[in-house]
């Protein structure tokens, strides 16, 4: 298919996106312009300046950058207008149903407190949901180079917003870090009625996705990639049905991959695993959903069949009910039916 063709083509797709974060959505323009307003000083000059430090090994040279962006958050606006800019634009890429994820301790260990973070990041969702039809789920995150009293801390913090949080993942530097150090915090957290998802075999051996399933008892794996290095793992997945939400274009940009022509995720699709596709921190890693099915439908040659699974995929494993869930997949499908008529005339 032509570039253009294949844009089109998947630009017209209903999509959801269940891999997001939200701190990670800060685009480099926004930044300068919350700095200005909350007299901070940026390391760097310009966003030009900023933009040619996009450049990582590793994931800890982007969570470097990624903490220091965040500083700019002061208020509830910032927290406002840093999620409605990011359902704005999603929106023009007809993405219909949300699942973002916030990092409350990247905001509160610096004195902003847990409320106001989330009274912006709320406010905004609801007007999305209003203005845009995008349907949202809210997923708090704990930094697991911190410690887990630090997030039995946030958990605590969070019990007046429960009924705004669906669920709670695990983030930030993964090496040296297993799932295993925050056991009783999830078993907390579920206790709480919160869903449970983690971050695991991005650049951590495939033992934490292990330690994900059967220590944190999570029902959804964010990235996920090392499972390939397990035949056993695989059929567990695929058994299960445990969501794989994976980030060509972060994984690229972090050397996870060295080149999208090497990404996992056909041989995870053909193996039947329920991949999934999304952004991670769209600011950084140069795309948001349009650009990383584009990016790697190209790279991988995906077919039409591919890409319609890849869609379904993404509503079979959200947090939405089974209605919402079917009517979705139905306009996926119908969508993929009519766009091989145009295609045949
Ligand atoms: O890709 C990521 N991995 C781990 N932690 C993160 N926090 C933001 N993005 C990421
Ligand atoms: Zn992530």
């Amino acid at each position: 298919m032509n570039p253009s063709h294949l844009k089109e083509l998947i630009q017209g797709i209903p999509k959801t996106e269940l891999h997001l974060h939200i701190e990670g959505s800060l685009e480099a323009d926004l930044m300068f312009k919350i700095a200005r307003r909350n007299n901070i000083e940026l390391a760097y000059k310009s966003v030009e300046d900023l933009k040619k430090a996009y450049k990582f090994n590793n994931l800890q040279e982007f969570l470097d950058l990624y903490y220091l962006g965040a500083q700019v958050l002061l208020h509830e606006q910032d927290f406002f207008e840093l999620t409605y800019e990011y359902l704005k634009k999603v929106h023009q890429q007809n993405v219909v149903h949300v699942e973002v994820f916030f990092d409350p301790q990247t905001h509160t260990e610096r004195g902003v407190p847990f409320s106001m973070v989330i009274n912006g990041i709320y406010r905004a969702l609801k007007k999305g949901e209003q203005e845009y039809g995008i349907t949202f789920k809210l997923i708090m995150s704990y930094l697991r180079h911190l410690s887990e009293e630090a997030a039995f801390k946030t958990l605590e913090e969070s019990l007046p917003f429960k009924e705004w949080i669906d669920g709670v993942g695990l983030d930030s530097s993964e090496l040296g870090n297993p799932p295993s150090k925050f056991i009783n915090v999830f078993k907390a957290s579920a206790a709480q009625g919160y869903k449970l998802v983690a971050h695991a075999g991005e650049e951590g051996p495939k033992e934490y996705i292990y330690e994900a399933l059967d220590l944190l008892e999570v029902i959804r794996i964010d990235h996920g990639n090392r499972c390939v290095d397990d035949e056993i793992l695989v059929k567990r997945l695929v058994k299960e049905q445990i969501p794989l939400t994976l980030c060509p274009l972060s994984n690229l940009e972090l050397k996870v991959v060295q080149k999208l022509e090497d990404h996992p995720i056909a041989k995870m699709l053909d193996k039947g695993i329920l991949a999934t596709i999304h952004s991670d921190d769209p600011a950084y890693f140069g795309g948001y959903m349009n650009e990383n099915y584009y990016e790697t439908a190209k790279a991988l040659n995906l077919s039409t069949t591919q890409l319609k699974q890849l869609a379904i995929n993404g509503f079979k494993a959200s947090w939405l009910d089974q209605e919402a869930k079917e009517k979705h997949i139905e306009q996926v499908k119908e969508y993929f039916e009519t766009y091989s008529t145009t295609q045949l005339r």
